[in-house]
């Protein structure tokens, strides 16, 4: 059963907008940051990850957002490309804003944290007039990303996307990505995440992100199936809300819960599931495949990334998933 059409002909697959940040990951992991002496830089940031995930899956792909004009603006711009990702509408801030810092600290397997500096950052600089429209029209696919839509003039520039994703027939995906740090109140946050999510074909978000912008709902016992649903009233064809290491259950208009096996890991850091998921899972739909197969490809990606010390790095190959599953259904790898 096809719950998405893509549409054909289309000069590019995928392109997301969003943050494009550094990471900092802890290199002395199991300790606290306090005790931690040295980092490794990566690009950061959700969408770019995603869009990085889909590249290395062999995807033609363009990220759409604005860069700091300094060494870490430079060493992103450069990173992207050299990931073959267009970045013909990465524009450069020209106001002295500053790139986005995400230090992570690696305590346990279980228990990791990110410690953001995001004052005055570039890739909430992006505005509506920047957005080029001819990139959106080319393309099969628009992901955009919550967090973008915590300030003026980025939000704008999400909306402004949005529009041009719809008159030009793209899907388009919405990935929750919520971070509390640049919103000022949980009210605001549930507002403009609402307002995003009904334009929007494919949702995927956590358990705790659904909550967030179900403040106005009436949903005590948190159940999945009445938090789908409302997106079916509107633009939405599929809704994931992922678990963790319990797997994600994809919701469709005909009532059906969609379950994919997930598979073990030797887990270093938690963070950048989400994003592997997100680009093996959009990857596998727009292959065609089965909601369960393209679950269980993103689940698997998922397992490579927080199996490693960088998300963005990280992402795997097409070969590098299929072996992966091909190692774990001959029970080369357990869970750590
Ligand atoms: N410990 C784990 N072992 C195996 N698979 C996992 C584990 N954690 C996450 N995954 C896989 O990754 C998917 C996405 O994970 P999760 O629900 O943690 O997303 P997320 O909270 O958006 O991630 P992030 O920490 O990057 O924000 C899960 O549905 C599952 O398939
Ligand atoms: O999204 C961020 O700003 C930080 C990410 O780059 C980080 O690697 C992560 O949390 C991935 O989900």
């Amino acid at each position: 059963m096809t719950y998405v059409t893509f549409p054909v002909a289309k000069a590019l697959d995928f392109v997301a907008i969003g943050r494009l940040c550094i990471d900092l990951n802890a290199n002395e992991i199991h300790r606290p940051m306090e005790e931690t002496m040295t980092f490794t830089k990566y690009v950061g940031g959700s969408p770019a990850n995603i869009t990085i995930g889909m590249s290395r899956l062999g995807m033609k792909t363009a990220f759409i957002g604005k860069i700091a004009n300094d060494q870490m603006g430079r060493f992103i711009a450069s990173y992207l490309e050299c990931n073959a990702i267009d970045t013909s509408n990465v524009v450069t801030d020209r106001t002295g804003a500053v790139t986005g810092l995400a230090f992570t600290e690696i305590k346990s397997p279980t228990d990791c944290s990110i410690l953001m500096y995001r004052d005055n950052v570039a890739d909430l600089k992006l505005t509506p007039d920047e957005v080029q429209e001819s990139l959106i029209a080319d393309a099969k696919v628009l992901l955009i990303s919550g967090t973008a839509l915590a300030q003026s003039p980025s939000r704008e520039a999400v909306f402004q996307a949005l529009n041009y994703a719809k008159k030009h027939g793209a899907v388009i995906v919405f990935d929750l990505d919520y971070r509390p740090y640049t919103w000022t109140s949980p009210e605001e946050t549930a507002v403009y995440y609402n307002l995003a999510a009904e334009k929007c074909d494919i949702i995927l978000g956590t358990r705790e992100e659904f909550d967030m912008m179900e403040k106005f709902e009436h949903n005590p016992e948190r159940d999945d199936h009445i938090t789908a649903a409302k997106w079916f009233d509107y633009s939405a064809k599929i809704v994931i809300i992922k678990h963790g290491k319990d797997g994600s259950i994809a919701y469709t208009p005909d009532g059906v819960g969609h379950r994919a096996k997930s598979f073990p890991a030797k887990v270093v850091k938690t963070f950048g599931a989400g994003d592997s998921y997100a680009a093996g899972f959009i990857y596998g739909v727009m292959q065609g495949w089965t909601l369960e197969k393209s679950m269980e490809y993103g689940s698997a990606a998922a397992c490579i990334v927080i199996s490693s010390h960088s998300c963005s790095d990280a992402m795997p190959t097409a070969s590098q998933v299929d072996e992966y599953i091909e190692r774990c259904n001959r029970g080369e790898i357990t869970a750590s």
